[in-house]
């Protein structure tokens, strides 16, 4: 069994370990004398059994062999030595001298041959030579291991880096290249060595990739860090994304090798680097990236990045002079669907308006969810205000099919306020707070609508804010008032009905009209607050009169679109006649035509309900919002009432008079009663008696008043012309 070699290697600095082997007892003893006096340590084995058991049991640096010895002669011990101690060196010893003895004993391994006799100095010059020989052979050897372990010990290093290791020519081919490129982008290395580096990189990182790694651009003083996306192998995987750090490499300091493959790469290489993977970092940032400037669940760009290029686009607009618009946009009905159907419907809800509203929009467009269900429409470089009517119209029309969530078929229109840059706001706060005004004023009108915002919307900030509080506390100090606008029978001048028409008694204002708080009332939500007093004071009053002998006397109350979408809206209102003991029949709600139309279904269902109870319905502002006239007969209405603008048209155009004789037409051959609206003039009173419209409501026979002044008209048995007294 062959004896381990490092333990060879260590045997520096130490006596020389030998084995003297002879058959002459005396000779045997007189060489390991003369060996131990030269300061070695000395086995001495009596024959060829006696070495070959002092072989297996002892390590040597040399043994000294008599070749011609009984039983095992030293050829043979020499082989058992070679087999177990392969290190351990040999000498023959031999009365022999021919050429043949010596040759066959240098052919199997002696080191070197001494004839008998042999003068001492001579053996022990021979024994020096070969111990030095042997020496030298060790240390070499030892070299050699040490190389081995070290290059292997590099090369694991540089194959399991966690990066990529890469060595670049002059002209930025690869010659060498670790294993990484294999786990990370699938090629084995000899796929690229010789290849342009260039041929690793997406096609849009290739120009600065490689002008980065030029040999000239790379320098120990100027070592190159980029990010660059590689490709990978086939189009199975996304390219990946690496940070590549380059040194230059001196050739003259390579290292020496004697494999000449290495040493070519040694004289052709110039660049020296790594590439690590950082695409899950990329990923990440990106993700962030993505998280912090858009809304995930509609993707579309947040309320920051929207600023960020609504900002942009004024600058640029006004270097070019060129006009921009801004759009808010808000959702009618979400918010009742979202209670009714839950969340998760009301998120698919919004992705899937989203979708829609994409549809119709520009590359340069950026439609961004500001909140809830609140979006905002960037529409940079218009002509004028011509190009954002259209894509209102665009997007009002987009949203009008109904939308398929599960088993649901829902309906939700669309607000739009639009700003348009300059004379609509010059900064970006401005323009978004007045395209949010705007807005409002739409939902204040019936919604579904869209509406371009002007100077006569705006009540500043500031004032905003006063007013907003001013109203929290008007409904706590009970500053609202009702007036009652009467509705007039022409043939008789005899009071039918009462429109409630709320006031608000300001504290420091004055007596402030519907249109200066309404807007603000539904944008913050208290409507619901304000209708419910207004419907029980006017409930509470007009009942009164009622009750003292009006059986018939009709109060008219005006309900805003938000009231009328809420889901317990019949149940609420019918809960607050029973409060009042209010006969139901003695009540008519105004609707306009828009909040009918907004959610047909939905509204037609309460409608019925409320007049299966008795409640009469009479549709506000008639003609003036969409004309669906198919609704009317499917409806249970009682009343049109005709617009103001269309009566003042009976004194300013024939248009506005034909339009009025169709409406009362149609109304008569329906079998609707019809009630004129804003008649100020004895001509439009004549006109509308000769048409047979009898009742109206106007300037006319008065404006609103408040309930003492109306009781008091109500004491007359007819009302004089004119009760716009005081
Ligand atoms: N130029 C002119 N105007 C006339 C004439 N006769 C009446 N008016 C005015 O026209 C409006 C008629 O009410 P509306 O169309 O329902 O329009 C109402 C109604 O939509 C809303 N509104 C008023 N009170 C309430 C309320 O209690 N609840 C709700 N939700 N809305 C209300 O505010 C709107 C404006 O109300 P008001 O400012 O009181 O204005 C009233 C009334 O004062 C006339 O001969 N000539």
């Amino acid at each position: 069994m062959t004896r381990d070699l490092p333990t060879h290697l260590s045997r520096a600095d130490r006596p020389a370990q030998l084995l003297v082997a002879e058959d002459d007892q005396r000779l045997l003893a007189s060489l390991a004398d003369l060996l131990r006096g030269a300061g070695h340590t000395v086995t001495a084995a009596l024959g060829g059994p006696a070495a070959c058991e002092a072989l297996d049991n002892q390590d040597f640096d040399l043994a000294l062999l008599d070749l011609h010895m009984p039983e095992i002669d030293g050829y043979e011990v020499m082989a058992h030595a070679q087999d177990i101690q392969p290190h351990c060196g040999v000498i023959v010893i031999s009365g022999e001298s021919t050429f043949t003895s010596v040759s066959r004993a240098l052919r199997r391994g002696a080191l070197d041959y001494v004839k008998k006799p042999f003068a001492p100095d001579e053996l022990l010059e021979t024994v020096r030579n070969v111990l030095g020989q042997r020496s030298l052979i060790r240390d070499h050897a030892k070299v050699q291991h040490r190389l081995k372990k070290s290059e292997a010990l590099h090369r694991y290093l540089v194959n399991s880096s966690p990066d990529i290791v890469f060595v670049l020519d002059k002209a930025g081919r690869i010659c060498f290249i670790n294993n990484k490129v294999n786990s990370l982008l699938g090629y084995t290395p000899t796929d690229l060595i010789g290849e342009h580096f260039g041929r690793l990189l997406d096609e849009q990182d290739i120009t600065r990739g490689t002008y980065a790694l030029q040999d000239a651009s790379v320098s120990a003083d100027n070592p190159r860090t980029l990010e660059v996306r590689m490709k990978t192998r086939g189009s199975r995987r996304a390219n990946r994304h690496f940070e590549v750090t380059a040194f230059p490499i001196d050739p003259d300091t390579w290292p020496h090798t004697n494999d000449p493959e290495e040493r070519a790469i040694g004289q052709r290489a110039r660049i020296y680097g790594t590439a690590r993977d950082v695409t899950e970092r990329k990923e990440a940032e990106a993700f962030i990236n993505f998280q912090a400037y858009h809304d995930l669940l509609t993707r579309l760009p947040n309320r920051a990045l929207f600023k960020d290029r609504l900002n942009l686009a004024i600058t640029q607009a006004r270097r070019n002079s060129q006009k921009l618009a801004v759009m808010f946009l808000d959702l009618d009905r979400f918010k009742v669907i979202n209670d009714t159907l839950g969340h998760a419907m009301g998120d698919r809800l919004l992705q899937a308006v989203t979708r829609r509203l994409e549809e119709c929009l520009r590359r340069g467009d950026t439609l961004s969810r500001f909140g809830g269900d609140e979006f905002t429409l960037l529409l940079p470089a218009i002509h004028g205000k011509e190009d954002a009517r259209q894509i209102a119209n665009k997007l009002i029309r987009a949203l009008q099919p109904p939308f398929q969530l599960g088993d649901h078929e829902v309906f939700v229109g669309i607000s739009i306020g639009i700003a348009v840059f300059p004379d609509a706001g010059d900064s970006l706060d401005q323009l978004i707070q007045n395209a949010d005004i705007a807005m409002y004023h739409v939902k204040g009108k019936g919604k579904g609508d869209y509406r371009f915002y002007s100077d006569t919307m705006s009540i500043d900030t500031a004032n905003r804010l006063s007013l907003e509080r001013d109203l929290r506390l008007a409904l706590d100090r009970d500053e609202l008032r009702v007036h009652y606008q009467p509705q007039v029978c022409a043939n008789t001048n005899r009071i039918v009905g009462l429109e409630a028409l709320v006031r608000w008694q300001h504290p420091e204002r004055g007596l402030l009209y519907p249109p200066d708080f309404l807007p603000l009332a539904e944008e913050t939500k208290l409507i619901d607050d304000l209708s419910e007093r207004v419907l029980a004071k006017a409930c509470h009053q007009v009942g009164q009169w009622i009750h003292d002998g009006h059986d018939d006397l009709r109060l008219a109350v005006n309900l805003s679109p938000i009231q009328v979408e809420h889901p317990r809206f019949v149940h609420t209102l019918m809960e607050q006649l029973r409060t009042y003991q209010f006969p139901p029949h003695n009540l008519e709600i105004e609707i306009t035509e828009n909040v009918i139309m907004n959610d047909l279904e939905q509204i037609s269902q309460k409608l019925r309900e409320l007049a299966d109870y008795g409640v009469r319905i009479a549709i506000d502002d008639f003609g003036t919002g969409y004309s669906s006239l198919n609704y009317l007969h499917r409806l249970p209405i009682h009343t049109l009432k005709v617009d103001q603008s269309f009566i003042r048209g009976i004194r300013n155009s024939e248009d506005g008079a034909c339009i009025v004789n169709a409406i009362v037409a149609m109304a008569h051959g329906l079998k609707l009663e019809i009630v004129a609206e804003g008649v100020e003039t004895d001509a439009q009173l004549c006109y509308l008696r000769q048409l047979g419209c009898h009742q109206v409501q106007g300037f006319f026979y008065g404006p609103a008043q408040p309930a003492e002044f109306i009781r008091r008209s109500l004491g007359r048995d007819r009302l004089a012309q004119n009760v716009t007294a005081v």
